[in-house]
Order: C-alpha cells, then sequence, then structure tokens
C-alpha cells in the first residue's frame, strides 16, 4: 500500500520543474503581457508559486503584492517580505484593512462582529480586486497559488484567490509542493509551515477539515483518481467511515467551484 503514494513524496522534481517552467514562460509569450503578479502570503503555496515564476520569467518580470490587514499574523508578513527581498523581485505591502472595513459599512456591519467566515472570503476577494487592478494597469497577468489538494476539496474563496490568469501549481497535490519547495531550496521555515488560510486569527487548515494535507492527500487521490468507494478508502487508511464520508462531501459540495463559468444554456430557445 505505501508504495501506492510513492508519487506523493518521490517525483522527478527536475521534470517538475521544467514542465511548470515552460508553461509559466510560454503563457506569458502567448499573451503578450508583460509579467506576472502574485499575492505573497508568506505560506507555502504563494511562496513556491513565486520561485517558479522568478525562475520561468526573471525577476524584473514577477511583482509581489503583499497585502496585510488588521487581523494578519505578522509573523506570515515578515515570511512574505524576506521572500521577495531574497528573490529580489519588486513588491508592494498594502494594508486592505480599510477596503474590507469599506465594504463592512455599506451593510451597517463592524470589522469585531462580522461574520468570520464571510468576512475571511471578503478579504480574499478584497486581495483578488487589487491584484486585478495592478494587472489591469500594468499589462500583467494574475498568478493564482492553488494547488491541487485545494482545488479538488474546492478549499478556497470562489472568485477570491480561486481567481487567476495561471495556475502553475494546481496539477500537484500539497505534499508534492513542499517536495518542490525542497528542491527549489525555499526556506525550511515556510517548506514545512502548517497551511493556513489566514483568513481569521489563528485559523489552521486541519480546523476545518480535521486531518493534515499528508493524509488528505491519499484519500483525495483514492477517492478523485482511484474512484474508490467511502467504505474502501476507510479501509485502505484504517480511517473512520464517517470522516472519509466528510472529506467527500466536501469535494461533491464544491463541485461549482471546479466549473469555469456556471452559465445558463440557452440553445434550442430560438425562434
Ligand atoms: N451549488 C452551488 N452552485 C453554484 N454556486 C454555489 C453553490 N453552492 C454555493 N455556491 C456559491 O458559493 C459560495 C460559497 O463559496 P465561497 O464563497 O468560496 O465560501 P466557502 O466555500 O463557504 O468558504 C471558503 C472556504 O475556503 C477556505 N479557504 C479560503 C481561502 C483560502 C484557503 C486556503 O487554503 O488557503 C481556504 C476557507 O477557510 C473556507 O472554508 C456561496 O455563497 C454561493 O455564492
Ligand atoms: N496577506 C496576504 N497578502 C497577499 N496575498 C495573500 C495574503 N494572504 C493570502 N494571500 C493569497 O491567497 C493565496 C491563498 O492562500 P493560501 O493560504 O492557500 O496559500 P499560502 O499561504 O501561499 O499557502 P498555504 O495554503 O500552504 O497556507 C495565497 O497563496 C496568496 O496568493
Ligand atoms: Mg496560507
Amino acid at each position: 500500500m505505501s508504495d501506492d503514494f510513492a508519487f506523493l513524496e518521490k517525483m522527478d522534481y527536475i521534470k517538475v520543474d521544467g514542465a511548470i517552467s515552460s508553461c509559466i514562460k510560454n503563457y506569458l509569450e502567448r499573451s503578450n503581457a508583460s509579467g506576472y503578479v502574485i499575492g505573497l502570503s508568506g505560506g507555502l503555496d504563494s511562496t513556491v508559486t513565486l520561485y517558479m515564476l522568478v525562475r520561468s520569467v526573471g525577476r524584473e518580470k514577477v511583482f509581489g503584492l503583499i497585502m496585510p490587514e488588521i487581523e494578519s499574523n505578522l509573523e506570515d508578513i515578515n515570511d512574505a517580505i524576506y521572500i521577495a527581498e531574497k528573490l529580489g523581485i519588486k513588491y508592494s505591502v498594502l494594508d486592505i484593512t480599510n477596503v474590507v472595513r469599506s465594504a463592512l459599512d455599506l451593510f451597517g456591519e463592524s470589522y469585531e462582529t462580522a461574520d468570520k467566515k464571510a468576512k475571511g472570503n471578503l478579504k480574499a476577494r478584497a486581495r483578488m480586486m487589487i491584484l486585478y487592478y495592478f494587472a489591469n494597469k500594468n499589462n500583467y497577468l494574475v498568478a493564482a497559488t492553488s494547488d491541487k489538494s485545494e482545488y479538488l476539496l474546492g478549499y478556497f474563496t470562489k472568485w477570491g484567490d480561486g481567481a487567476g490568469d495561471i495556475y502553475p501549481i494546481a496539477n500537484l497535490y500539497k505534499t508534492q509542493v513542499r517536495q518542490l519547495a525542497l528542491y527549489l531550496g525555499v526556506p525550511e521555515k515556510i517548506s514545512y509551515k502548517p497551511s493556513s488560510p489566514g483568513l481569521w486569527p489563528g485559523q489552521k487548515a486541519t480546523d476545518e477539515l480535521k486531518y493534515d494535507y499528508s493524509i488528505l492527500d491519499k484519500i483525495i487521490f483514492l477517492l478523485v483518481e482511484k474512484q474508490e468507494t467511502v467504505e474502501n478508502v476507510s479501509k485502505m487508511l484504517n480511517i473512520e467511515k464517517s470522516d472519509v464520508e466528510n472529506i467527500w462531501n466536501t469535494i461533491l459540495k464544491n463541485s461549482h467551484k471546479r466549473i469555469p463559468l456556471n452559465s445558463c444554456t440557452v440553445s434550442g430557445v430560438r425562434e
């Protein structure tokens, strides 16, 4: 059984690097855009995506936006600044507190008492809005940072951090992104940092998902790619059936996030 998951740890990262690099480089050329802009959180996914952008198109064509707000973890923000400096990219630190506050004001709500999750998603969408403003103004493309685990689970904010023009690491599970980070020489502090959406103070991915990605990735792989039943996965991994069921329900519930445009079909209605 353990061999079935070897690919999560041991990929040919020289080839992975090559494939992602050419994709990033070719897409920029084909798009006639001037560069990529990326939101930097100080977390694993945005750091690895940034490393890949820089080695593909060069640091002059990459711009980082670090967008803290009043509830952000300062250590993460400092990590984001440290990485931007280390890679020598141009970047700005923009406090988005007032953007989020203004939107809440429209509803007569306050930062302190607004619904935690709705406000968290609003923060993610405020960042998206600013990334696209920068992209419009400078003829840049927005690099999204979603990985395959988050994408398949639907564990992202729809039209927030889920929005972008290119998804360089979306074909890698979180476990593989960590391995790629080590291959790229990302500082261990970030390579091993527990994943957190950072949408509210102290939020950790495991609070909502219960399991760490090292286990989640196996569950997702078996359910989605191997099309195993919930019962089989529970037995194969020795995990409570109800937990596997919950993960499967999350994947199903969020399927609407994996449809690019959820449009209404009007074919066949001509007079
Ligand atoms: N069946 C359906 N068909 C079409 N659309 C549907 C729908 N059900 C809901 N919707 C729409 O989707 C909305 C809910 O989706 P959404 O707004 O995304 O909200 P939701 O999925 O409830 O929350 C986002 C989740 O992603 C997590 N997250 C966010 C950002 C980053 C990361 C990370 O890992 O770093 C994780 C966050 O912690 C939270 O658990 C609904 O309000 C509705 O508008
Ligand atoms: N403070 C922030 N400033 C700029 N961008 C941010 C900030 N917080 C989140 N983002 C953007 O939203 C994305 C989604 O957050 P997410 O937490 O999934 O990624 P991460 O922090 O890079 O890695 P991990 O998922 O392992 O925590 C980030 O990769 C980043 O692009
Ligand atoms: Mg994070």
